[in-house]
């Protein structure tokens, strides 16, 4: 099993043991329908293992990201995910029923109606409104007219896009027709939404916004996400949870602060070094036990991030309290905050 994958009770989609190998006859190198092979045997057989006995499961409402650098396995697994493509072992399950079992139209109605997908070469169709583009997937699907309209404008409403419905892609800023591309995936009313590397081509300031507004619409709309990204930075700010992939490998899979504190392997280590930790630790993470009998300059939140609280701890002597429903739970004070910002081993310490 992939290290930091718990049973779950009712993940909505579940991987289990898949494997992706492009080459000749990659059939050889599995036993019991599982990959059963060195990556130097591979490698010699002239295989690619894209995707290499991967396990994970998603509960329902989860954002969860899948990050690596680019020819890690990502896309492949996220085709594999929405059963775009077929694994060479190992199965999908979603809402517990293995995709291999579901015949073509069962698979293209799933697709249709309970998944969203936006990526980063979307296509908007380049004749059609803005309108039209987002009718397009219920057009697909039969709705009636007056039906797919409304529909529409309400999507274009909730991205922020009110008012250009009769506008054409060319007309929109690159933003703008991502948040079309956005618009047009959430239509159908997805249950699972996938955003293979949505952003990537936008500039800085438009892909933070862009981000604020898949956390918005996550919170107005609940979906489940699975987010693929190769930027460690985006990850944290929008992921329940985080799997790193390596040469199709899941590395480890955790919370951005797990990823960063307790890294699994050297390569998830490196991957989170120049993470923003004051944006990512929590006091709860990086406190200590209370000193007996401690005077304390005053009190922080135990989920309240680094970023939050660092001004004042690091201008006050005393330490600050670590509350968690109205208990002290631990202390924070300036050295040790430091040393977890700067990312240095304390005695017996997390970092
Ligand atoms: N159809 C294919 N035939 C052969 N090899 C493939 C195929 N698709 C992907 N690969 C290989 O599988 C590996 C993983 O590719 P994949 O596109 O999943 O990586 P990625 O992490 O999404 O990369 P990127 O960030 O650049 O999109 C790469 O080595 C790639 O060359």
């Amino acid at each position: 099993m992939t290290p930091g994958c718990g049973a779950m009770a009712h993940p909505i989609l579940a991987a289990r043991e898949v494997s992706k190998l492009y080459g000749p006859k990659p059939e050889r190198f599995l036993r019991d329908g599982r990959l059963a092979a060195t990556p130097a045997e591979l490698s010699a057989a002239g295989i690619i293992a894209a995707v290499a006995d991967v396990s994970i499961e998603i509960p329902r409402g989860e954002t969860f990201v899948i990050m690596g650098l680019s020819g890690s396995g990502k896309s492949t697994l996220v085709r594999i995910l929405a059963g775009l493509t077929p694994p060479t072992a190992g199965a999908v399950l979603f809402e517990g029923r293995d995709l291999k079992t579901l015949s073509e139209a069962e698979l293209i109605a799933i697709r249709r109606r309970q998944m969203g997908m936006v990526f980063q070469h979307f296509a908007l169709l380049p004749h059609l409104t803005v309108l039209g583009n987002v009718a397009f997937p219920l057009d697909v699907q039969g709705r009636p007219k007056a039906e797919r309209d409304a529909r529409a404008r309400e999507m274009i409403a909730l991205v922020g896009l009110e008012g250009r419905e009769d506008r054409f892609p060319r007309e929109l800023s690159g933003g703008q027709q991502q948040r079309v591309g956005i618009a047009r995936s959430l239509a159908v009313g997805p249950d699972l939404w996938f955003l293979d590397e949505p952003f990537s081509a936008l500039d800085p300031l438009i892909r933070r916004e862009m981000q604020d507004e898949v956390l918005r619409l996550q919170g107005l709309l609940k979906k489940t996400i699975v987010f693929i990204t190769h930027d460690f930075d985006e990850a944290a700010r929008i992921a329940d949870r985080i799997a790193i992939m390596k040469d199709g490998v899941v590395e480890q899979i955790g919370s951005a602060e797990e990823l960063v504190l307790a890294p699994a392997t050297p390569y998830v280590r490196a991957f989170t070094r120049d993470a923003p930790r004051a944006k990512i630790l929590t006091a709860k993470a990086v406190m200590t036990a209370p000193p007996a009998g401690a005077d304390f300059a005053g009190e922080v939140a135990a989920t309240a991030r680094i970023a939050a609280f660092a001004h004042d701890v690091e201008r006050s002597e005393k330490p600050f309290a670590v509350i968690e429903d109205g208990r002290v739970l631990g202390a924070i004070d300036r050295i040790a905050m430091i040393d977890v910002l700067v990312g240095r081993e304390r005695p017996g310490g997390a970092a």
